[in-house]
C-alpha cells in the first residue's frame, strides 16, 4: 500500500459517553514530522480519555434503594406491599420496582414491572428452559436495558424518598447471577442502596434453621457489599427476641443446641463464633407483612444504613471505581504505546490499525 495515501480516520469512544469521543486524523508520510504529529495526536488521545472523569451518572443522597430478598416464602412480597402501604399513609414518596418475572399477581401497584418488558413463558418456550433458567434469562435480558430504569429513577429522584425493589422467589437467582450483581452495582452506583434480608422467624426457631439462614445472609453481605438490614418477619405467629438474643450472646445459641450432639449442632456451635463479628456489623428489626407491626423500626434502621453507606460503603465504591479506571487507563496507555510503536515499525500501514483493534 501506497504510504503517502492517506489511512484512514480512528475514531475512539472513551469513557461513557460520546462526548468524549476523539477523532484522529492520521496523514502518514512516514516523514519525522508526521511521526510527531502522530505522537501529538495520540498525547491528546490520551489527555482526553483520562480526563473524561466519573464513569456514569452522578451519585444522588436520594432515594434510597430498598433490594428486598429472602429465602422463597419468607414473605417478601407481602413484606413489599406493607412497605407500600406504610410509604402511602406516612406521606412517605415511594416507587416500586418488581423484578420477579414469574409472580402471577402482585398484591400492589408497581411502578416498574419487569412482566412488562419481558415474558417469563415465550422466554422459556424459545430458549427451551425450565422455570428457573426462564426467570434467570429474563432477569439477564432485563438487566441488559437496566441504564434506563436507572435513568427512569434519576428523572424522579427530586420526588422520590424510597425505590422498593422486590426480587424474585429463589433467591440464588438474584444474589448468584451476573444480571442480579449489575442490577444491584448499578443501584449502589447512583443511590444509596439497602439490603433488606428477610427471614421467616417462625421457620427459624431451630438453631441449625437459623444458621444456615444466618449463613446465606452473611453471604449476601459479602457478595454484594452492601448495608444489610435483618427484617424478622411474621413476629405476629412468633416473637424474634430468640433470635436477637442468639446473634447478642453466641453461649445462648449454643446453650440452645446443647441437648444436640450431631455433627450439625457441633458445626453449627462453631459457626456462631465466626459470625459473632457478623452479627456486630448487622440491624435487625421483627416485622410483621401481616399486622404492620415494626415498620418504623424497619424504615429507621433503612435511614441509618443509608447513612452508613454515605460514610463507609460509598468511600468503599468510590475506591473500588478508581481503581477500575487506573487500571482501564493503564491499559488504554498500553494499547496507545502499541499502536505508536506498530505506526513507527510499518510506517503507518492500515495493518498496525488491524492488529490493534485484534489484540
Ligand atoms: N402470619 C404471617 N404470614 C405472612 C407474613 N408475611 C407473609 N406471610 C405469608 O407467607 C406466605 C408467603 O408470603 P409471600 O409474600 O408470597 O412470600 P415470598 O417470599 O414473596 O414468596 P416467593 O416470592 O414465592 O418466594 C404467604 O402465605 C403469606 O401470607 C406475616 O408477616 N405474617
Amino acid at each position: 500500500m501506497d504510504i503517502d495515501s492517506k489511512l484512514n480516520i480512528l475514531d475512539i469512544k472513551s469513557g461513557d459517553e460520546a462526548s468524549s469521543s476523539t477523532q484522529v486524523q492520521v496523514d502518514s508520510k512516514g516523514t519525522a514530522e508526521d511521526k510527531d504529529e502522530l505522537a501529538d495526536s495520540m498525547n491528546n488521545l490520551n489527555v482526553e480519555a483520562s480526563s473524561s472523569g466519573q464513569v456514569g451518572p452522578a451519585f444522588r443522597r436520594k432515594p434510597v434503594i430498598i433490594i428486598v430478598v429472602g429465602m422463597a416464602g419468607s414473605g417478601k412480597t407481602t413484606f413489599l406491599h406493607r412497605l407500600v402501604c406504610h410509604t402511602q399513609a406516612s406521606r412517605i414518596r415511594g416507587y416500586v420496582l418488581n423484578l420477579d418475572p414469574a409472580v402471577m399477581t402482585l398484591p400492589y401497584g408497581a411502578n416498574i414491572d419487569i412482566r412488562d418488558t419481558v415474558k417469563y413463558k415465550e422466554v422459556m418456550k424459545q430458549f427451551n428452559l425450565g422455570p428457573n433458567g426462564g426467570i434467570l434469562t429474563s432477569l439477564n435480558l432485563f438487566a441488559t436495558k437496566f441504564d434506563e430504569v436507572i435513568q427512569t429513577i434519576e428523572n424522579r429522584a427530586d420526588q422520590l424518598d424510597y425505590v422498593l425493589v422486590d426480587t424474585p422467589g429463589q433467591i440464588e437467582i438474584f444474589t448468584w447471577s451476573a444480571s442480579g450483581a449489575i442490577i444491584t452495582e448499578a443501584f449502589a452506583s447512583t443511590f444509596p442502596t439497602v439490603v433488606a434480608y428477610v427471614v421467616d422467624t417462625p421457620r427459624s426457631s431451630s438453631p441449625v434453621t437459623f444458621m444456615s439462614n444466618m449463613l446465606y445472609a452473611c453471604s449476601i453481605l459479602y457478595k454484594t457489599r452492601l448495608p444489610l438490614v435483618l427484617a424478622f418477619n411474621k413476629i405476629d405467629v412468633a416473637q424474634h427476641q430468640f433470635a436477637l438474643e442468639w446473634m447478642d450472646d453466641f453461649e445462648a445459641f449454643q446453650g440452645a443446641m446443647r441437648s444436640d450432639d450431631s455433627y450439625m449442632s457441633t458445626f453449627s456451635q462453631s459457626l456462631s463464633l465466626a459470625l459473632d463479628e457478623f452479627y456486630k456489623n448487622l440491624r435487625s428489626v421483627g416485622v410483621s407483612a401481616v399486622s404492620g407491626a415494626g415498620m418504623d423500626a424497619f424504615f429507621k434502621a433503612i435511614e441509618a444504613s443509608a447513612e452508613e453507606y454515605m460514610e463507609t460503603y460509598k468511600a468503599d465504591l468510590d475506591k473500588r471505581r478508581a481503581e477500575k479506571q487506573r487500571l482501564e487507563e493503564e491499559q488504554q496507555k498500553r494499547n496507545m504505546e502499541k499502536l505508536r510503536k506498530d505506526m513507527e515499525n510499518s510506517g503507518g500501514t492500515i495493518c498496525c490499525f488491524e492488529h490493534w483493534f485484534k489484540g
